[in-house]
């Protein structure tokens, strides 16, 4: 008898240990772990992941059976089976919870089964396949002796099975064109063909270009080739017709080939190291430490294409923001469709799509944000983590890891490097790379050594008692300057812990959501005020509802006014606003990108999505209004974000031939993380704040773990707390440094109390175990609701 050890979905149950079932008969020696299946479990049935198979039992009663399948091929590999086992340890969550995170959202939900075949099994087998290559599965109600079949060809790889999601729109099939001439062939036709024929030549120009591609009719006839040459060029044997999937997601488009470029010396020796690491199957961690504009980009592509010619496969993660379709474009022109992309700007279907050509092993190079950290993707021989400072790498949902250390699990399980790409380091990185866990690679200069740009600061308290505007003197006047020089312009609102708000002039009055302890922001487009926290929405009042004065003012700038302000100033300029409003559409991000780089407007203005990974040569100015909002937060790591958006967004200055230049205004001009960022000195920054952590006794000189607690009471949270505190001190050494526990900054969202305790520590034998007991024990608890959490190096404190 072959036995099935499943880890189940039962919310109020879970357990990291998985139950064992009998596998009927005619599923024998065909189901294998990764599968998900259907077992009953008390009067239900659930649905559970198959992680391991074994021939006996310690369980003394009568095992109950599998009752059915959900899906007919693994869709977990091996490797993330136990990648998920050593992410429920280190995160304290649930296996159940780290396998689901692993499959695509669209597989979690509602989906069918379809089962493609070849011609010679489709003969052979008509009771399953009727004459077709392709059946919907859910559709015949085959009984377990045909399921038994159907697995094993599915074993023989006779069979594919694909998953249509039940949202997902039927690909939509299109005309399209693919060349038939090699590049000689085109030279000559363009040397023959009249000038008159200007939709001809136009068509043989994109040719050259993009001659691997099928091209898509619509996109032909915007860039003006014409029906009428369509049909001549296929009756002369340029192209031929073919039907294919409409492309409507901007991160998908056909693009340029474009080819490795000549590298400068420190990128050709961070090539060679990284390189070399590949072929030796070497699991090095390297920090790429290189200055803004100093070429990291072209080092991850020459380091990925090497890894495809030793006949490995690329993971490349990239922070959210960053994943535009500008960087998408430069990897998808060098390695054509090899490459997929998961990104969550795309449609669930789309990303079942790609993530359904990486488990087919078509995709060679995987490109995505943080979850394409659970690609399927196997043979893995370079993995590199653009911007790995990034606070969007820390997942702040359950399983709470941080990608960083999943990437090196992989890394350490494939026997290949793990490249760390960032102009500014986490201080966490940088520390390793000094003690030598990681090899440390800089580029210290940009490239073709253009400089970096010069910064000014102006202090906004002597500027506020001269006028009431936004922007200083000495940034509009240079604003002024670049509109005369038809440069381009960035201007960063910081908009980290700042929203504007509604107050009574005559009471003071600021409305309050009913269910969090926060005041309501204003939405001046919907014309209401909004909970960030819990969604609640009201109108806005047009008197105090407290003392019914009319002079309710509204305070602090938006995007959106500052649009207003600027477009008022400087009313010749043509004016770009990019934050979450403007870019809710799909496809208006990368609409907004295109329109500035091909400078049709001149100021581009927004919130920090600007602040990355863009690349135009047209700007010298970037101005960041207010520089110190997020310095205000009680939150250790302040002054690094600070630092790093500052210099981040500095960057985007003067990367061509022209010296860029950079205002900072700010009401803390001396504040260290400001200088710093003035000089873009991350040395002396990492000097600085490493002090500051040694002496406050934080990351990375401690370890650190957050504990949450949150319930519909406020004293039943209080007291659970100081329950789990005592337990905590008692259990752990007197090394161990607690705190709280205490309610946190905003108690109260979705009236639901808030309270937290934090641990810090270097060395802790215990802390795994009491932490594990921690979690059990909270399962009972749940019951009565009270939820706990418990996060392991925690990126926010409050
Ligand atoms: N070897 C090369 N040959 C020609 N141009 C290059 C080369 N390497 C980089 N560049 C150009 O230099 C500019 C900066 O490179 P890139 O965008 O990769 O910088 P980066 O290090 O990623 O910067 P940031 O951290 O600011 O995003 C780009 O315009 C890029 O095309
Ligand atoms: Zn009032
Ligand atoms: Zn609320």
């Amino acid at each position: 008898m072959q036995i099935a050890q499943v880890i189940v979905d039962v919310p109020t149950r879970q357990t990291n240990e998985p139950y064992s079932y009998e596998i009927p008969a005619n599923f024998d020696g065909q189901v294998q772990p990764g599968m998900r299946v259907q077992v009953p479990f008390g009067p239900r049935k659930v649905t559970g992941f198959i992680v391991g198979l074994t021939d006996h039992s310690d369980f003394d009663g009568k095992l109950k059976k599998i009752s059915g399948l959900v899906d007919l091929s693994p869709v977990i590999t091996p490797e993330l089976l136990k990648l998920s086992e050593w992410l429920a340890g280190q995160t304290f969550s649930f296996k159940i919870s780290c396998l689901q995170t692993m499959l695509p959202g669209g597989m979690r939900t509602k989906f069918k089964k379809k089962l493609l075949t070849d011609n010679q099994t489709k003969a052979a087998y008509p009771e399953i396949f009727h004459g077709e290559n392709e059946i919907n599965y859910d559709q015949q109600k085959f009984d377990n002796q045909t399921i038994g079949k159907i697995l094993t060809l599915r074993k023989a790889d006779k069979i594919k099975v694909h998953y249509e999601l039940s949202n997902h729109s039927k690909p939509m099939l299109v005309k399209a064109f693919q060349s038939k001439l090699t590049p000689t062939q085109i030279d000559e036709a363009l040397a023959t063909i009249s000038k008159r024929f200007v939709s001809q030549s136009r068509l043989l120009q994109i040719l050259k270009d993009q001659r691997d591609l099928p091209l898509q009719q619509a996109w032909l006839s915007k860039k003006g080739v014409t029906s009428t040459t369509l049909e001549t060029a296929v009756k002369r044997g340029w192209v031929d017709e073919t039907r294919v999937r409409r492309i409507r997601n901007p991160f998908l488009q056909p693009v340029k080939k474009s080819y490795p470029l000549a590298l400068n010396d420190d990128q050709q020796s961070a090539v060679d190291r990284i390189n070399r690491a590949i072929e030796n199957q070497a699991n090095t961690t390297f920090l790429l430490e290189g200055v803004t504009g100093s070429g990291k980009t072209e080092v991850y592509l020459q380091a990925m294409a090497h890894a495809l010619k030793t006949g490995k496969t690329a993971l490349m993660l990239v922070p959210e923001i960053t994943l535009t379709p500008q960087i998408v474009g430069r990897i998808r022109s060098r390695f054509g469709d090899q490459v997929a992309m998961l990104h969550s700007a795309m449609s669930s279907g789309e990303r079942y799509d790609e993530w359904q050509r990486i488990n087919d092993g078509q995709a060679k190079v995987v490109v995505g944000v943080r979850s394409a950290i659970f690609a399927p993707l196997e043979n893995i021989g370079l993995i590199i983590m653009d911007e790995e400072h990034d606070s969007s790498y820390k997942q702040t949902e359950t399983p709470r890891y941080q990608t960083r250390d999943v990437a090196k699990w992989r890394a350490a399980y494939n026997h290949c490097p793990v490249v760390l790409g960032s102009a500014t380091p986490s201080l966490e990185s940088r520390a390793r790379a000094m003690k030598g866990v990681y090899e440390l690679i800089l580029l210290p200069h940009r490239f073709n050594n253009h400089a970096l740009p010069h910064v000014s600061i102006v202090d906004m308290k002597d500027e506020m008692a001269r006028s009431r505007n936004i922007l200083s003197k000495k940034l509009a006047d240079l604003v002024d300057d670049r509109l005369a020089k038809h440069e381009q312009i960035i201007l960063l609102l910081n908009r980290r812990g700042y929203s504007s708000f509604i107050m009574c002039r005559d009471c003071g009055y600021v409305p309050q959501c009913p269910n969090c302890d926060i005041s309501l922001t204003m939405h001046k487009d919907t014309h209401t005020l909004n909970c960030h926290l819990c969604g609640h929405k009201e109108p806005i009042p047009v008197v105090c509802p407290k003392c019914h004065s009319k002079r309710i003012r509204h305070y602090g700038i938006g995007s959106q006014q500052l649009e207003e302000q600027v477009k008022e100033m400087f009313p010749k300029a043509r004016v770009l606003r990019m934050d979450v409003d403007t870019t809710r559409k799909k496809g208006s991000h990368e609409a907004i990108i295109n329109k500035f780089g091909a400078h049709q407007a001149d100021i581009l203005l927004g919130t920090q999505m600007i602040a990355k990974g863009l690349d135009f040569p047209e700007v010298t100015l970037v101005g960041v209004l207010n520089a110190d909002s997020a310095l205000q937060f009680p939150d250790f790591r302040s002054s690094e974000r600070t630092f790093q958006l500052l210099t981040q967004v500095s960057g985007r200055s003067g990367r061509a031939d022209k010296q860029g230049e950079v205002v900072i205004q700010t009401f803390n001009p001396d504040h260290y993380a400001i200088q710093l960022a003035k000089t873009q000195d991350y040395e002396k920054f990492y000097q600085t704040e490493m002090q500051i952590r040694h002496i406050g006794k934080y990351p990375p000189y401690y370890f650190t773990v957050k504990i949450t607690g949150s319930s519909p009471s406020e004293k039943q949270t209080a007291y659970e707390m100081h329950q789990i505190a005592h337990f905590l001190r008692r259990y752990l050494t007197n090394q161990a440094i607690i705190l709280g526990p205490t309610p946190k900054t905003i108690k109260r969202i979705n009236n639901r109390y808030f309270y937290q305790i934090i641990i810090k520590y270097r060395q802790e034998p215990h802390l795994k175990d009491v932490l594990d007991k921690i979690l059990t024990t909270s399962q009972t608890k749940e019951r009565k609701g009270l939820l706990i959490s418990i996060d392991n190096e925690p990126l926010d404190f409050m």
